[in-house]
C-alpha cells in the first residue's frame, strides 16, 4: 500500500508504517500529482481534499487526524467510493485547556475574576460540552447555545439551550466552538455578523477556537479599532495562513490555529485514523495509544497551603500550558518572516505541549479543599 501522509502528523511511521510505504509531504503542498498512484491519503486540516485533488486518483481511503472536516469534500469522496474517517473529539480537551488558560490570563491582566463571570458557549459538541462541564465544576455561571442539538431534543432542548442572542445579551464571555457550515438552517458562516458584534456589551470577551469564517472579521476589526471596548481571543482566522495582521494587532491573544495542538490531541488523532485504516483493511491496528503517548516532562505539582481557587488554577494551568507563549511566538515569527510564512512556521515548529490531565496536583494542609474544583478543571488530583 502506498500512503501519502502530511509531514506534521506525529508518530506517522509508527502508526501507519505497518500498512505500507509512507511519503511525507507538507500539507499545503499535497497535489493531484502526488496522490495519483497512492492508496491512502492521511491529512490534517490544511489539505483541501476536493474534486481537483482527487480527479486522477485511485485512492481507497482518506483520513484526517482532526476534528474539523470542512476541508473535505464528502460528496467528491462518495462519488469515487473512497472510504473516509476523521478523529472526532481527538483534541477537544486541548481546546478546553486553551480556553481556560486564555481566560485566566485575561482576567488577571484586566482585573476581573473568571469565577464571577457568566460564560456563553456556542456549539456544544465534543469541545463545547467539555468546556461547559469544566466551567460548571468551577462554579462558573454558564449558558449554552446549540440550535441543531436543541431541535433534536425537542422541549428538553429549549430548557438546556438558549438562542445566540440571549447569550450575547447575558454573557460576559462568549466562546465559539462551532464547525464551519456554509449552508442550511444552522449555517455558521459569519454567525457572529456585524449586527451581533455591535450588540456585544462593553467589556465582553469574545473567543473563537472553532473556525475563522464563523466571525465577520471586518466587523470585529471595526469594533476593536473603533470603540475598543471589547476583547477578543482568536485562534482561528479567515484566510489562514494569510491572516489579517491589522486584526491580529488588535486582539488580546492571537494564536495560529493551535488551540488543539497538544501532543496528546495530535497523537490521539493519528491513533484514531490508524484504527480506522486498520478497520477499512480488516487488519489489527499496530500501535496502542498508551505506547505512542510518552510521559509528561512535568508530572506533578504540590500545593500545601490554602489559597484562592483562581490563584491555584493559574498556578496549575501555567505548569502545563500558558497561551502567551503561542501569542508571543506568532508576533515574533510574523515580524521575522511575514504573515503567511510566520503563521505556518509557528504551527510546523510547535513546541511540545501536554494536556491538563497529565499533571498530578498533590494537595495537603489547607489546599485539600481545592480537590473537587481542580479535578473538575481537568487535572489529576491527590489530596491528603
Ligand atoms: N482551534 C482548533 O485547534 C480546533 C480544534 C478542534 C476543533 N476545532 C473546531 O471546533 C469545531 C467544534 O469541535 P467539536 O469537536 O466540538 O465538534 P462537534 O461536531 O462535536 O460539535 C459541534 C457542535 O456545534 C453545533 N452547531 C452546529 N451548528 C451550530 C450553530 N449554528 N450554532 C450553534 N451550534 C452549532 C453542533 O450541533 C455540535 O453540537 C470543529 O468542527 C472544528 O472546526 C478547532
Ligand atoms: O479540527 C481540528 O481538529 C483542529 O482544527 C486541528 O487542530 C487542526 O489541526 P491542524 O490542521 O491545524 O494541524
Amino acid at each position: 500500500m502506498k500512503l501519502i501522509v502530511d509531514a506534521n502528523i506525529p508518530a506517522a511511521e509508527r502508526c501507519f508504517g505497518a500498512f505500507g510505504t509512507l511519503t511525507r509531504l507538507p500539507g499545503r503542498e499535497i497535489s493531484a500529482e502526488h496522490i495519483r498512484d497512492a492508496d491512502a491519503l492521511i491529512v490534517r486540516s490544511i489539505t483541501q481534499v476536493n474534486e481537483s485533488l482527487l480527479a486522477e486518483s485511485a485512492l481507497r481511503f482518506v483520513g484526517t487526524c482532526t476534528i474539523g472536516t470542512d476541508h473535505i469534500d464528502h460528496a467528491a469522496l462518495a462519488r469515487r467510493n473512497i472510504a473516509f474517517a476523521s478523529a472526532p473529539g481527538c483534541n477537544a480537551d486541548a481546546v478546553v485547556d486553551y480556553v481556560l488558560s486564555s481566560l485566566l490570563i485575561l482576567a488577571e491582566r484586566d482585573g476581573w475574576s473568571l469565577l464571577a463571570r457568566t460564560v456563553g458557549v456556542v456549539g456544544v459538541g465534543n469541545v463545547g460540552s467539555r468546556l461547559l462541564a469544566r466551567l460548571q465544576a468551577l462554579g462558573v455561571k454558564t449558558l449554552a447555545c446549540d440550535p441543531p442539538r436543541a431541535a433534536a431534543m425537542g422541549e428538553k432542548g429549549d430548557q438546556a439551550f438558549a438562542p445566540l442572542d440571549t447569550l450575547i445579551e447575558r454573557c460576559d464571555v462568549l466562546c465559539l466552538h462551532t464547525p464551519l457550515v456554509k449552508d442550511g438552517p444552522h449555517a455558521t458562516y459569519q454567525l457572529l455578523d456585524a449586527q451581533r458584534i455591535n450588540e456585544l456589551a462593553p467589556g465582553t470577551v469574545l473567543l473563537n477556537a472553532g473556525r475563522g469564517d464563523c466571525i465577520d472579521e471586518m466587523a470585529l476589526r471595526g469594533r476593536l479599532a473603533g470603540k475598543g471596548d471589547i476583547s477578543a481571543v482568536l485562534d482561528v482566522w479567515e484566510n489562514e495562513p494569510s491572516i489579517d495582521a491589522s486584526l491580529r494587532d488588535l486582539v488580546a491573544l492571537a494564536t495560529p490555529h493551535i488551540a488543539g495542538h497538544s501532543l496528546d490531541g495530535k497523537l490521539r488523532g493519528t491513533w484514531m485514523i490508524q484504527q480506522a485504516l486498520a478497520d477499512h483493511g480488516g487488519q489489527v491496528a499496530p500501535e496502542a495509544f498508551t505506547d505512542i503517548c510518552p510521559p509528561p516532562a512535568v508530572a506533578s505539582l504540590h500545593l500545601q497551603e490554602a489559597l484562592p481557587l483562581e490563584d491555584a488554577l493559574r498556578l496549575c494551568t501555567r505548569a502545563v500550558y500558558d497561551v502567551r507563549r503561542d501569542h508571543d511566538s506568532l508576533q515574533r515569527q510574523m515580524h521575522r518572516q511575514g504573515v503567511k510564512v510566520g503563521f505556518d512556521t509557528c504551527r510546523a515548529d510547535y513546541p511540545l505541549r501536554r494536556e491538563f490531565a497529565t499533571l498530578m496536583v498533590r494537595l495537603s494542609g489547607g489546599a485539600a479543599e481545592l480537590e473537587a474544583p481542580l479535578r473538575g478543571a481537568g487535572f489529576q488530583v491527590q489530596a491528603g
